[in-house]
């Protein structure tokens, strides 16, 4: 089998042309979508996400504000900043791009941003609504695999689902989603014994574990759906998934790529984020 490729960038840009139309509505009412991203430090990496963020908030109409500080802020300067978003009924959306210098502890930052205005989906009264299934926001990467699967009408309820990762931002998250949508989840991670033995029962394997070529054809089910949520940035200065592409696209029936595949969709989802903040609390 060849697997379909599941185009994240191609997926993202119509999702934008329909948000587009929802923030011209908004701002006919008055209403002003604004996100602020709060950057701790100069990680190349980072500022080429926040780059990507303020980008493809233009292009959907959201305005946006960046505000870089230097590595030697302290942690009560950031948090009074916060703060000081939390009160300006102007800003809808605030997201410090992760991870901040380890003299800051990312908890007490996390906890800090109002509810309401946690587009990152991060807030520990996020992630419980989000337990409950409730409305919410929900983490824009596990969001957005979601909003992929659905969009090319796989089935998630009754299939089982193996995610081998374990973070708060996508490993934990994604799985909590697919289980809100019937699937039955299994969570793999660097202490699961015989690795191999999960991944080849997942009708669904979502592999975020951050290292290049961690899952191969033969790792995997004939005609699995394959999500590769690694961002890798080899030598040469090109970007490569956790999945070796080449050999699982003869195994699987969808797989997505790296790049164009679930990046571009993290970063739809945030903007989708941002225009519910704006929409406000009363539908949350
Ligand atoms: N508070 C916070 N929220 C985040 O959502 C967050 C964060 N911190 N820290 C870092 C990670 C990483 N992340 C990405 C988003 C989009 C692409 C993306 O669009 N990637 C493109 C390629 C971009 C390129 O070429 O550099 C693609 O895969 O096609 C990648 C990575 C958001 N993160």
């Amino acid at each position: 089998m060849t697997a379909e490729i599941i185009n994240g960038k191609a997926l993202a840009d119509e999702l934008r042309n329909e948000m587009k139309v929802e923030v011209e509505e908004l701002k006919k009412q008055g209403i002003y979508p604004h996100l602020t991203v709060v950057l701790v430090g100069d990680n190349p990496a980072s500022k080429s996400y926040v780059n990507g963020k303020e980008k493809a908030c233009r292009e959907t109409g959201i305005s946006s504000d960046l505000i870089e500080l230097p590595t030697s802020i302290t942690e009560e300067e950031l948090l009074a900043l916060i703060e000081r978003l939390n009160q300006d009924s102007a800003v809808h959306g605030i997201l410090v791009q992760l991870p901040l210098p380890t003299h800051i502890r990312e908890q007490q930052i996390i906890e800090t941003i109002h509810p309401n205005k946690d587009v990152d989906g991060f807030h520990p009264i996020s992630i419980g609504r989000m337990m409950a299934g409730m409305n919410t926001f929900l983490p824009c990467t596990p969001f957005g695999i979601v909003t992929m699967l659905q969009s090319k009408h796989i089935p998630m309820e009754g299939k089982h689902a193996v995610i081998i990762g374990r973070s708060n931002i996508v490993g934990k998250p994604v799985g909590q989603l697919l289980l809100n949508e019937n699937a039955t989840v299994t969570y793999c991670h660097s202490r699961t014994k015989d690795l191999q033995q999960f991944t080849k029962q997942a009708d669904i394997l979502i592999v975020a574990v951050g290292k290049p070529n961690a899952i191969h054809a033969n790792d995997i089910k004939e005609g699995a759906t394959v999500i590769d949520v690694g961002i890798n940035r080899l030598e040469d200065g090109s970007l490569t998934g956790d999945v070796d592409f080449e050999s699982a696209k003869e195994k699987a029936a969808f797989i997505t790529p790296v790049p164009r595949g679930v990046g571009p969709m993290t970063i739809t989802m945030l903007l989708k984020n941002t225009i519910k903040a704006a929409e406000g609390l009363e539908k949350l």
